[in-house]
């Protein structure tokens, strides 16, 4: 698969302040990938950078397969900040203005209204729209000249869960049609729910990356007790799909290898004589996950 973005080693001081340190990672084509991290991580400084707005302190990136460009730039559209469209002027109206100074082909604009669904209010005014549409109108405008990667900074902070839902369905539309998209986000669960690889950010630094499903696994650990452990610690080690299992006091912590539950471990201890006095299925939560992440 083709590397689409690059970064080596990418780092950004402000003063004494390390707000990205030695950043290494890379976007493949067609992914969703988040960048995911606390308030003040790095995560605006690296998309600064890599948009060349901000002016890297060392290392480097590139963007497919090339220093950034002229061309390179045409190829990626991005979406930092709610823009600052014309509060009278009509959303079709607003989209004219963008695509000229896009130079993009104005026939793309009736195209991306009814993509961000707002075909049917083309004709309204900007002020009469509600933030998501406003959102929404945003992205039709990063998308107008048709370009191979969006990026997007915090796209649904502020909307309401109306909005935060159609947004995330747009952007999930979008990587559908082929186009790489690089997000950068504080929510755990949009990640999970909207991206396919993750990269996570604390102070700047990288904490991990790769596959979301990888990176932040949902793994059920249970709690099981018994009149006795002895016999159950010994059957544990003999399961093939127990992944790992310790005492805590008078009962057992455990996780099961992904496609078997709960149900199966209770079925496989009865068979053996035992009687289980508890079990327990503990979700271990985002937040939870998201420490042990970063606590690494
Ligand atoms: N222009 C600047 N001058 C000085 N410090 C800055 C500047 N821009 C950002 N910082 C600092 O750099 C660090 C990283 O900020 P950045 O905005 O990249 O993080 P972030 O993860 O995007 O957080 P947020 O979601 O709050 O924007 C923070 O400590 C921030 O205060």
């Amino acid at each position: 698969m083709a590397t689409v973005l690059y970064l080596d080693e990418l780092s950004k001081k402000y003063g004494s302040l390390q707000a990205v340190d030695r950043l290494t990672m890379q976007v493949e084509a067609g992914s969703i990938y988040g960048l995911l991290g606390p308030n003040g991580s790095g995560k605006t400084t690296t998309l600064g950078m890599v948009l060349d707005v901000i002016r890297p302190s060392g290392g480097n990136f590139l963007w497919f397969g090339r220093s950034v460009s002229r061309e390179t730039k045409r190829r990626v559209g991005a979406l930092l900040e709610t823009p600052n469209f014309y509060p009278y002027l009509t959303a079709k109206a607003n989209l004219q203005v963008v695509a000229d100074t896009k130079q993009a082909d104005h026939r793309n604009i009736n195209k991306m209204l009814d993509m961000v669904g707002l075909g049917t209010r083309s004709h309204t005014t900007f002020k009469g729209f509600s933030l998501g549409m406003k959102q929404r109108l945003a992205l039709a405008a990063a998308m107008l000249n048709d370009p191979e990667v969006l990026v997007l900074d915090e796209p649904t902070n502020g909307l309401d869960p109306q909005g935060i839902a159609e947004v995330r369905d747009l952007i999930t539309r979008i990587a559908a049609q082929g186009k790489t998209i690089l997000l950068a986000s504080h929510l755990l669960d949009e990640v999970e729910k909207v991206c396919t690889h993750v990269a996570v950010l604390q102070s700047g630094k990288l904490k991990a990356n790769g596959p979301v499903g990888d990176i932040l696994s949902t793994q059920d650990q249970l709690l099981i007790s018994a009149e006795e452990l002895a016999p159950v610690l010994q059957l544990l080690e003999r399961l093939p799909y127990v992944v790992r299992f310790a005492q805590e006091k008078n009962y057992i912590g455990l996780t099961l290898s992904e496609g078997y539950s709960s149900t199966d471990l209770n079925r496989d201890m009865f068979v053996q004589g035992i009687v289980l006095s508890q079990l327990l299925v503990r979700r271990k939560s985002l937040e939870a996950q998201f420490l042990e992440i970063t606590q690494k």
